[in-house]
């Protein structure tokens, strides 16, 4: 799905997005292609520099006045960045991205903050991969954004944040922190812990045996992929929800390791190919009830390789180009091995625009292998 770049953005006033890794660069690059004014900080000199050369706003300032702040840093620190954020801009709205969303409102609560103008939230939409090389204009596009109002939380400050959400794509659902933070334990942090789990049982075993690797194992495992050190601050700020999950996840796994034992000692131990089968139909029916994006097919996208040299400034260049060859930029990877003077750069972008950046790029000069 693609942003709609000429419908007008509700959004007025500049935002400053603070932390330009995957989320921030993501929800940047969505509000320019809006054009609004996007101000852009991270305490990487690195990230924030990518960030903007991948066209998602300018360099923050010392004269900025932000009428939005978004916060989009590792969750461990978030509710320090927001009381900083709230108290350097006093007439800006503040919202933050973090997984979870109780613990950072409960230390600003208790740090007294201005919570009318602080609006915790939380997109449903992200990826295994981080930083702003991983980012999309289109991350959020139909997927639900998560706005975590108080009692206290004034009215248009809620608007904001709720325009920011629509502006990115997202759908805004209104929740409670902890009614939050109980649903992503189900949807989101418990199962990472399972496809982490299942793909660690990998770590260990015999080559042959991984290499029969087929679909139904990549389909489980995409998200084990995942930065380690975020995840363990989402799992950490979310212990008890997750907990919970896990262990009744337990119970039934218990029960399938029950009836698998009895089938290894007899294999028509009764009852037990029932309980196997239930296992397999109650996940059928719990499948059955996740929402589709939109209700459509996933966005498959064109992957355009292109060796790049080694040297300072090259994928700048190389972005330049993309960018004047008219091609909107989806996602791009870079492999770089040692020793080696030039790396590879996966760039995707919808497919109809695949054949005419290959052109553009042979034109510029640039190898394009295949
Ligand atoms: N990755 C996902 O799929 C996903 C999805 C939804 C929400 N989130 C949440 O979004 C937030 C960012 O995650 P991400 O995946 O973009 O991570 P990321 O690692 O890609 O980016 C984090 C950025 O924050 C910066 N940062 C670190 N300390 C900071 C600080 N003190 N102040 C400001 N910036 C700081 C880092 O330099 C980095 O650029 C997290 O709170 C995460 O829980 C992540
Ligand atoms: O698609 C992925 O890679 C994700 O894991 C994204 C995902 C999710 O569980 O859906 C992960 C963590 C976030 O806080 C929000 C979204």
């Amino acid at each position: 799905m693609t942003l709609d770049a000429a419908a007008p953005a509700r959004t007025t006033g500049t935002v400053r997005v603070v932390g330009t890794g995957l989320l921030g660069t993501s929800a940047a690059l969505a509000l320019t292609l809006r054009r609004v004014d996007v101000v852009l900080a991270d305490p990487s000199p690195t990230a924030v520099a990518l960030a903007r050369d991948l066209g998602a706003g300018r360099l923050a300032g010392p004269d900025d006045d932000p009428a939005l702040v978004l916060v989009a840093c590792p969750p461990d620190v978030v509710a320090d960045v927001v009381a900083d954020e709230l108290a350097r801009f006093p007439r800006a709205v503040v919202t933050d991205v973090a997984s979870v969303k109780g613990g950072p409102l409960a230390t600003l609560r208790a740090r007294g903050a201005d919570l009318t103008r602080y609006v915790g939230s939380h997109p449903m939409a992200g990826r295994e991969r981080s930083g702003a090389v991983a980012a999309r204009t289109d991350l959020f596009a139909g997927r639900p954004w998560v706005i975590a109002a108080t009692e206290v939380t004034g009215p248009a400050a809620l608007q904001a944040v709720r325009d920011l959400a629509a502006d990115c794509g997202g759908a805004p659902v209104t929740m409670a922190a902890r009614e939050h933070d109980e649903a992503v334990a189900l949807v989101s942090h418990a199962p990472q812990v399972a496809a982490s789990l299942v793909a660690a049982r990998l770590r260990d075993a015999a080559e042959p045996a991984v290499a029969l690797a087929g679909q139904g194992l990549r389909d489980v495992t995409r998200i084990a992929a995942s930065d380690p050190a975020l995840w363990a601050q989402i799992l950490a700020g979310n212990a008890a929800p997750v907990a919970d999950v896990l262990e009744a996840l337990r119970t039934d796994l218990d029960e399938v390791i029950t009836a698998l034992r009895s089938l290894a000692a007899d294999p028509v131990a009764p009852g037990a190919r029932a309980r196997l089968a239930r296992a397999i139909a109650d996940g059928g029916v719990g499948r059955d009830r996740i929402p589709g994006k939109h209700g459509s097919a996933p966005t498959l996208y064109r992957t355009v390789v292109v060796v790049v040299p080694d040297r300072p400034g090259a994928l700048g260049r190389l972005l330049t180009d993309v960018g004047e060859a008219g091609v909107n930029l989806e996602d791009l990877r870079l492999e770089h091995s040692e020793g080696q003077a030039v790396a590879l750069a996966s760039i995707d972008v919808v497919p109809a625009s695949g054949e005419p950046l290959v052109d553009a790029l042979r034109v510029r000069g640039w190898t394009v292998p295949g």
